[in-house]
C-alpha cells in the first residue's frame, strides 16, 4: 500500500516547537497581550486545517478511531491487543483512525498497515512530539487539537479505547457526551483492558449514576470486552444498523 502523508499545516520543520500554536492561543498572557491582534488572524489558521482535514478525510468509508495510552511497549500485551482488534476492524471493512503516535496509537496502525486496510494517523504538534508511526499510510499533521478532535469524531463510526491517561481519558469522555447529548448519532464505544476499565467502570455504577449525575443508560453507552471478536462484531452490527 502506498503512503499518503499529507501536512495539514504545510511544510513544517519536524523541530520540537518551544511554544505550541495550542499553547499560543489558550495562554491568554502570552506574548505581553499581542494575541489581541493576532488571534483574529489565527482563525484563518485554524479554518485552513478544517479545511484541509476534510478534504483529506471525506472519501475515507467506515471508520473506528482507536485510542490509548502514547505510552504502551510494543512488548506490553495492551500492544498486542490494539495491533489484534485494528487487524479484526480492517478484515471487517474499516479504515482505523488514531493520534499517528507511538504506544497503543503504533500498535493500531500497525495491525491495520498490516492487514492492508487504510491506516490514518491525526499527528498533533506538541513539546513532545514524536511524529507519524511507521504504520501510518493516510497521515495528517494538525496544530490544533480541538480541530484534530473534530475529526477523529466526524470520521469514525465507533470507538475502541485501550488503556490510557489524560489523553485517552479526555477522548473516552469526548466521545460519550457527545453521544450522551445527542450531538452525534449513537456510536458504539468498547472500552479493550477489561482489569484496567473495571474500577472506573465500577465508579460510574456506584457513584457517579448513584448520585444522579448520569443516568445507567449512560453507563451502558460502553461495553467493556477483552475479546478482539466481540469488539469488531459489535462495531460491524452498528454499521449494518445505521446503514438499513
Ligand atoms: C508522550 C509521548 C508522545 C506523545 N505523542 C502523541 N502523539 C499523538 N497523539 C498523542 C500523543 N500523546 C497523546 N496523544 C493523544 O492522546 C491519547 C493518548 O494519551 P495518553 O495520555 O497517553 O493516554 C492518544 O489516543 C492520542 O490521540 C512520548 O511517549
Amino acid at each position: 500500500m502506498t503512503r499518503a502523508r499529507r501536512s495539514v499545516a504545510g511544510g513544517r520543520s519536524k523541530r520540537r516547537p518551544a511554544v505550541t500554536e495550542d499553547q499560543e492561543l489558550l495562554d491568554s498572557d502570552h506574548n505581553n497581550g499581542a494575541w489581541i491582534h493576532t488571534d483574529p488572524w489565527r482563525v484563518l489558521r485554524i479554518q485552513a486545517e478544517f479545511v484541509d482535514g476534510f478534504g483529506a478525510l471525506a472519501e475515507l468509508g467506515p471508520a473506528i478511531s482507536v485510542f490509548g495510552s502514547a505510552r504502551t511497549d510494543p512488548d506490553d500485551p495492551y500492544f498486542q491487543l490494539g495491533q489484534s482488534v485494528a487487524t479484526g476492524l480492517v478484515n471487517a471493512g474499516f479504515a482505523v483512525i488514531t493520534g499517528g503516535g507511538p504506544g497503543i496509537m503504533e500498535a493500531a496502525n500497525k495491525g491495520a498497515f498490516k492487514a492492508g486496510g487504510v491506516s490514518v494517523g491525526l499527528d498533533v504538534e506538541l513539546p513532545q512530539e514524536t511524529g507519524l508511526n511507521d504504520f501510518v499510510n493516510l497521515g495528517i499533521n494538525f496544530r490544533y487539537f480541538f480541530v484534530r478532535k473534530t475529526m477523529f469524531v466526524k470520521y469514525s463510526q465507533g470507538f475502541v479505547v485501550l488503556p490510557g491517561g489524560y489523553g485517552t481519558l479526555d477522548e473516552l469522555f469526548e466521545a460519550l457526551t457527545l453521544v450522551q447529548t445527542g450531538k452525534v448519532s449513537a456510536s458504539p464505544v468498547v472500552l479493550m483492558g477489561v482489569a484496567y476499565w473495571a474500577g472506573l467502570f465500577d465508579w460510574l455504577h456506584e457513584r457517579v449514576a448513584a448520585d444522579g449525575n448520569i443516568a445507567l443508560t449512560d453507563v451502558n453507552l460502553m461495553t467493556l470486552t477483552d475479546d478482539v471478536g466481540v469488539a469488531v462484531q459489535i462495531m460491524a452490527d452498528a454499521q449494518s444498523a445505521s446503514s438499513l
